[in-house]
C-alpha cells in the first residue's frame, strides 16, 4: 500500500520524453555537443528568462512559504518540487527570497551528474543557517578554528573532512559495530515486545521508539558510550530523558527556523533562544563522553579501536573529537530515525516484499539466536535492495544541493555564482525517464544480474549526496537499518491495520501519524 501524494503527479510521465504539460527544456533545443562543453555555451539563455514562479515586489517569494497566506506549505514541499516540475520544466527558479539567495531546482539528472562531477575540491552544500550562525558567531570561542564538517566551507571544511574520513567511512572500522549495533536493537525489539497494547500494536508515539533507538546507536558510534535511551521509566530529569528531549526540540523546530521567514537572524527570539541552549546542552554532553573515552584510552591495554578511539590515538587534538561527535549526532538522529520510520511503515504494508525478505532472512539465518556477522549481512541483497528502494522512492532527505562556486551553464541557462542549486531526488527517483517502471515498488532493481530495464539512472536517486562532501554517516546508517531489519524481520511479523498515512516534509520526508504497527510472533 503506498502512500498518496507524488505518484499521482509523477507517475503518468513518459520515459525519456518530457510531457507537452512541461515545457522544454532549451538545453534539448540547444545542440550541445557535448556535456563538458555546455559550461562555455555561448548560446546560454541569461538567468532572468529561466522560468519560475514570479516575485511580488518588495516580498519576492518568501511569502509563499508563509503559514495562511502562502501558497506552499514546508510539509508540502516535496508535492511542492513535483508541482514546480510539472509547471515550469527541467531547471526551475525561486527568486527574490529574503535572507538568502535564489534557488534553482534541477530536474535533470544528467544535468546534475554534470554539476556533482565539476564541483572541485570543496563542495559547498547550503544547509544549517542557523548552525552556521551558532558555530561562526554564537559559539566562536569553543569551535574557533575547528567547525566541523557541518555548515562549513572551504579549506576549513577540506581539513577538518580529511582527518575524520577514514575512521568514519573504513568499512573494516564499521564492521567492527555490527555486535554494539546489535546490541542495542536487541534492547529495541525487546522494549516492542513489551509496549505491546492488548491488540499486539505500538503506542501511538511509536516514533518517539524509534528516536530513542537511533540516539543509543550514534551514541555508541560517536560517543564510544551507552547512553541509555531505551531504559524503561526514564526519569524526566535523567541524561538520556535530556537528550531525547534535545533531539526532539531539535528536530521540531528547525525545519520552523530554517524553512520559514528568518525572524531569528535579525532579533533573538524564543525559538532562536531555545535553539542555542539546546546546543550547548548537546556540546556539553558531547564534551563530558569524549573525554570519558580519553580516559579510557589511556589505559587501554590492547583490542581494536573504535571510532572515537581511533580520532583520539590518532590526532594529537581533543577538541576534533568533541566536534565530529557533535555533528554526528546532529545530522545523524534526524535523517536516521525519520528513515527507519518510513522503511517500517512500506514493510508493514508490502506483506509481499515483507515474505520475500523473511525468506532471505531463514537462509542466511537459520538460527535466529545466532549472533549477525559481516558474513551475514553481505548475504542480504534483497534486504539491502528494500532499502535502497524505499529510499529511491520515498527519499528521507528530499534532495541535496550546491551552492553555485562560479558562474555555470545548466539546462541552457547561465546562472550566476552565489545562486543556491536544488537537486530534488525524492522528485527525480520517481520520474519515468530515469527508473524503469518507476511507479512500482522492486527492491529487485539493485540486485545484481536485474532486469536492465528496471535501472535507475545513478543520478537520479542519491540518498546520501555524492563526491567529496557525501554524508559521513552513511556507512553507519546502513549498517544500522540493515542491522534492525535483519533481527525484527527473521523473528517477528510488521503488520499495519489503519488508514493508509500521507508523506510529508517535517524537515526530512517520511510518514505522517500514528505508526501504531502490529508485532507478531513468526
Ligand atoms: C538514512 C539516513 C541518512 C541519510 C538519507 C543521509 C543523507 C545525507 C545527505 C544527502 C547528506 C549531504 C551529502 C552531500 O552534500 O553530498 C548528508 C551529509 C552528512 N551526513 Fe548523512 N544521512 C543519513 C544518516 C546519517 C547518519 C546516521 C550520520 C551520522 C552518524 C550522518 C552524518 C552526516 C554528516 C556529518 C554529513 C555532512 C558531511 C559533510 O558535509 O562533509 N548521516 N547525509
Amino acid at each position: 500500500m503506498a502512500a498518496r501524494g507524488l505518484r499521482g503527479l509523477l507517475g503518468a510521465r513518459p520515459r525519456s520524453t518530457t510531457t507537452a504539460t512541461a515545457p522544454l527544456c532549451p538545453r534539448e533545443a540547444v545542440q550541445d555537443a557535448a556535456l563538458d562543453a555546455a559550461e562555455d555555451a555561448v548560446d546560454a539563455l541569461p538567468y532572468e528568462q529561466m522560468p519560475g514562479p514570479r516575485p511580488l515586489p518588495l516580498i519576492g517569494n518568501t511569502w509563499r512559504l508563509l503559514p495562511v497566506v502562502g501558497q506552499y506549505q514546508v510539509s508540502d514541499l516535496a508535492r511542492v518540487s513535483a508541482l514546480l516540475h510539472q509547471q515550469y520544466g527541467d531547471c526551475v527558479k525561486l527568486s527574490n527570497l529574503v535572507g538568502r539567495p535564489d534557488l534553482v531546482f534541477v530536474f535533470d539528472a544528467d544535468e546534475t551528474e554534470r554539476v556533482y562531477r565539476h564541483e572541485g575540491p570543496t563542495p559547498f552544500r547550503p544547509a544549517m543557517p542557523c548552525l552556521v550562525s551558532y558555530k561562526s558567531e554564537v559559539r566562536k570561542d569553543f569551535f574557533g578554528y575547528l567547525a566541523g564538517v557541518v555548515g562549513v566551507h572551504g579549506e576549513a571544511w577540506r581539513e577538518f573532512r580529511s582527518r575524520v574520513q577514514r575512521p568514519c567511512l573504513q568499512p573494516q572500522t564499521v564492521r567492527s559495530y555490527i555486535g554494539p549495533i546489535e546490541d542495542v536493537t536487541n534492547c529495541f525489539l525487546q522494549r516492542m515486545q513489551e509496549m505491546r497494547d492488548d491488540r499486539g500494536e505500538m503506542p501511538a508515539d511509536f516514533d518517539n521508539e524509534i528516536h530513542k533507538w537511533s540516539l543509543e546507536c550514534i551514541g555508541r558510534v560517536a560517543l564510544d558510550t551507552r547512553l541509555g535511551c531505551l531504559d524503561a521509566d526514564l526519569p524526566p530529569d535523567s541524561e538520556p530523558q535530556k537528550i531525547i528531549d534535545a533531539a526532539k526540540f531539535a528536530l521540531r523546530n528547525v525545519a520552523i527556523l530554517e524553512l520559514k521567514f528568518p525572524f531569528w537572524r535579525y532579533i533573538p527570539t524564543p525559538l532562536w533562544t531555545h535553539y542555542v541552549r539546546n546546543m550547548n546542552f548537546f556540546i556539553e554532553v558531547c564534551t563530558k563522553h569524549i573525554d570519558r573515552a580519553m580516559e579510557r584510552l589511556a589505559t587501554k591495554q590492547d583490542g581494536e579501536l573504535s571510532v572515537v578511539e581511533r580520532i583520539l590515538a590518532e590526532q594529537s587534538d581533543r577538541k576534533l573529537a568533541y566536534v565530529l561527535a557533535l555533528d554526528l549526532i546532529l545530522v545523524g538522529i534526524d535523517t536516521i530515525s525519520m528513515a527507519v520510520c518510513s522503511i517500517l511503515y512500506q514493510l508493514a504494508t508490502r506483506p509481499d516484499v515483507q515474505d520475500k525478505m523473511y525468506a532471505e532472512l531463514e537462509r542466511v539465518l537459520p538460527d535466529t539466536d545466532e549472533p549477525l556477522t559481516a558474513r551475514h549481512l553481505d548475504q542480504l541483497a534483497y534486504t539491502k535492495g528494500f532499502v535502497k528502494e524505499v529510499l529511491r522512492m520515498y527519499s528521507t532527505v528530499i534532495g541535496n544541493g550546491r551552492t553555485l562556486q562560479r558562474d555555470m551553464t545548466i539546462c541552457g541557462y547561465r546562472i550566476p555564482k552565489g545562486v543556491q542549486l536544488v537537486f530534488p531526488t525524492v522528485v527525480t527517483g520517481n520520474m519515468a525517464r530515469y527508473a524503469g517502471r518507476a511507479d512500482e515498488f522492486l527492491p529487485e532493481r539493485w540486485m545484481k544480474n536485474h532486469d536492465p530495464s528496471l535501472d535507475v539512472h545513478p543520478f537520479a536517486s542519491l540518498p546520501y549526496g555524492y563526491g567529496a562532501r557525501m554524508c559521513l554517516g552513511r556507512r553507519f546508517a546502513d549498517l544500522e537499518m540493515h542491522v534492525l531489519l535483519a533481527k525484527l524481520v527473521r523473528k517477528f511479523r510488521l503488520e499495519f491495520h489503519h488508514p493508509p498515512l500521507d508523506y510529508q516534509v517535517t524537515f526530512m520526508y517520511a510518514p505522517e501519524g500514528e505508526l501504531r504497527f502490529k508485532l507478531v510472533e513468526r
